[in-house]
């Protein structure tokens, strides 16, 4: 039996941030996590969910309010699920960053110094960050319009413009509803199971000024000639643009054999640091240009390479990692996945499917995995190729210190950097520097 109901108010001191961006308070020893509530702050809050471990609420009267409150800067934001933390100062978000990495680590490692853990890279100017914008499109009274799911839920939330997207992506996606509008191709209307465009991607390269759309349909039909022809005679700088299928319309994505090239290039290229990637519009690319540089460029200085050093890019992508470090070092693996392409430009890389096809000892492995964490496949490659040194970009704290917490049985953990890649969601990107214990190294050899 809980110590909280359903339906419950009671007054709650907030302790800290949860991953999600909520307020976590303890009530008799259970966690409760408060939607909208802060760190250091008191409300009162009505009880909404009880699971075994924990329960959920929301304020219904902020008693003491945080001096780090401050208003939203967006008129949707408390419908919109994109932003978790606009309700709070950015410098005090980046103090909680930190702190994010701190108690996922806690949960899982015994002991470890907690200095390791640096503060937040943060952005000057956290607004217009992100290269990319996949949206659901409907059509809502009689007119197209896109928009956002409201938080943990499937409601369709239309908007009209996004402050954290780049203002091309929003001016381009303003340009295909009233294009839509227009030659009358419509976003799917779920009462009436009419229309057919379920959502839009449009991504931009913000050093090069290209653009890339994509139209995702529940339906195999034809976008009008007429209406990309007027597209892209009024942005000229998009010049790849795909068709693809998806038959939910409330899922995001769509399956990748499905796509269709209809206009232009596969690809849009972009450039960071000078070095150029060229990007399909189903490959993942950073989705924050700016924090991405500093990302990579992070890596490598942690990394701290020479040209004797033999190193692999296990989680390669469009091999961004590969490339700002394939110069300084002798020799580079690089593990792909079967879709992406190769680059022909490093002559000292080698492409490789399997870890028994590196014939040579590894000084520095780069790790950049999925939210879900490191694979088995990665673990072996520890255990095996027993690098000196890990580099291990996260973008999700609770499986970093997971895994953590198995390297640290071989691995000393030396640094880790937080970086705030998605400014006002609780999203944590981290860099951690770890290097073989010398007890280690010695079986090895
Ligand atoms: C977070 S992304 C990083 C990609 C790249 N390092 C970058 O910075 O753009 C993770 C990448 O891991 C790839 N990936 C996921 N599971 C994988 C696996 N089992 N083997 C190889 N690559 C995998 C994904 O396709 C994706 O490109």
């Amino acid at each position: 039996m809980q110590s909280v109901k359903i339906n419950d108010k009671i007054n709650l001191k907030i302790k800290r941030m949860g991953i999600n961006g909520e307020g976590i308070a303890y009530h008799e020893k259970l966690a409760i996590f408060i939607e909208n509530a802060l760190p250091g702050e008191e409300v009162e809050a009505i009880i909404t969910q009880v699971y075994d471990n924990r329960a959920q609420a929301k304020v219904y009267k902020i008693i003491k309010e945080s001096d780090q409150r401050i208003d939203p800067f967006c008129v949707v934001y408390e419908d919109c699920g994109g932003c978790q933390t606009q309700h709070f100062d950015y410098s005090a978000m980046l103090d909680q960053k930190k702190d994010i990495v701190t108690k996922s680590l806690d949960r899982y490692i015994k002991k470890y110094d907690k200095s390791v853990i640096q503060s937040t890279i943060g952005m000057e100017n956290p607004l217009h960050y992100r290269n990319k914008a996949a949206l659901p499109v409907r059509k809502l009274y009689g007119k197209n319009r896109f928009g956002m799911y409201a938080r943990n839920s499937s409601t369709f939330i239309p908007i009209d413009d996004c402050l954290i997207q780049n203002e091309n992506v929003n001016i381009i996606l303003k340009t295909i509803i009233k294009l839509m509008d227009r030659y009358d191709v419509n976003g799917y209307d779920p009462k009436t199971k009419e229309g057919f465009i379920t959502s839009l991607i449009v991504r931009v390269s913000e050093k090069l000024d290209e653009a890339q759309v994509t139209f995702v349909i529940n339906n195999k039909i034809d976008i009008p000639n007429k209406l990309i022809d007027e597209l892209i005679d009024i942005h000229p700088e998009i010049i790849s643009i795909y068709e693809a299928y998806n038959s939910d319309y409330q899922k995001q994505g769509f399956n990748p054999d499905s796509k269709t090239l209809i206009y232009g290039k596969e690809t849009i290229t972009e450039n960071l640091n000078g070095h150029d990637f060229e990007v399909k519009t189903d490959e993942f690319f950073q989705l924050n240009t700016i924090q991405a540089e500093k990302f990579y460029q992070q890596m490598k200085s942690m990394a701290n390479l020479n040209k004797e050093m033999i190193v692999l890019d296990a989680y390669s992508g469009v091999s961004p990692i590969s490339k700002y470090v394939y110069e300084n070092v002798r020799k580079i693996y690089i593990i792909k996945d079967e879709h992406d392409s190769i680059d022909v430009n490093m002559t000292n890389a080698y492409y490789i499917n399997k870890l028994s096809e590196i014939a040579d000892n590894i000084d520095v492995v780069f790790f950049d995995a999925s939210r879900t964490g490191l694979t088995e496949a990665s673990f072996l490659a520890l255990s095996q190729l027993k690098p000196k040194k890990i580099i291990y970009g996260s973008c999700n704290p609770s499986t970093l210190a997971k895994d953590l917490e198995k390297i640290l049985q071989t691995y000393e953990l030396k640094e880790i950097k937080p970086l705030d890649m998605f400014p006002y969601t609780s999203l944590v990107e981290s860099i951690t520097l770890l290097e073989l214990k010398e007890t280690n190294k010695d079986i090895k050899n």
